[in-house]
């Protein structure tokens, strides 16, 4: 586990708040480093986190049909510009040999990627691997949607534009009909 580095974060952000023509000393910006770096801490502490830690609470039950928690909301930071992306996580899974995880354990392998420098797309695989890893499910499909505020407030500024992803695993892969019903419980 790597430590977090409190005093480097704020030195920092006194840096860029100078190199950007500010004066970090005035009475606004005196403590702007200090909840800069409290800010980063909460923001990245995913990255001491294992999804799959999370997938630990297995109750043997007898399921195997779709579970699919939809919805969920997530805030991550765009690891090319430091800045937010923000949506829905979608994950429906098919439980084999009883390996049923609890439903809030989904949201929290969530938390656990989305809190550090990311890629939608490994925030979606990552989700999808770390299922098939622990639970060892008969399919997984992970769908993520959202706004990266790196293509709205800067850049291409095309707001309201939405990136989907998505991530498919066993049963899913091939079985079209399958893939198909979980999509349109999203949709719904
Ligand atoms: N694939 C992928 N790309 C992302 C994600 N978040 C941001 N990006 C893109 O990362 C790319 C970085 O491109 P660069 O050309 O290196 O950086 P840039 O000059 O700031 O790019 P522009 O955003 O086009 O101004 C941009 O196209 C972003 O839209 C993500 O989660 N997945
Ligand atoms: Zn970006």
């Amino acid at each position: 586990m790597k430590e977090f580095d409190q005093a480097k974060i704020e030195q920092a952000v006194t840096m860029i708040l100078e190199a950007i023509g500010e004066d970090p000393s005035r009475e606004g910006l005196v403590d702007t480093p200090k909840r800069v770096a409290k800010m980063y801490q909460e923001v990245f502490q995913g990255l001491n986190q294992d999804p799959k830690e999370h997938f630990a609470t297995i109750f043997g039950e007898d399921h195997e049909e779709l579970v699919l928690v939809k919805d969920i909301p997530f805030y991550s930071m765009c690891e090319h510009h430091l800045v937010p992306f923000f949506g829905k996580a979608h994950i429906g899974y098919i439980p084999r040999g009883g390996k049923v995880t609890g439903l809030s354990k989904l949201a929290r392998a969530v938390e656990a990627v989305t809190r550090r420098p990311q890629l939608q797309e490994r925030i979606t695989s990552d989700v999808a691997d770390a299922l098939v890893e622990t639970l060892e499910p008969h399919g997984v499909i992970v769908v993520v949607e959202a706004e990266h505020m790196c293509m709205t407030m800067r850049g291409v500024k095309k707001p309201g534009s939405k990136t989907i992803t998505s991530a498919v695993r066993g049963i899913f892969v091939k079985d079209a009909a399958a893939r198909a019903e979980v999509l349109t419980f999203i949709r719904g």
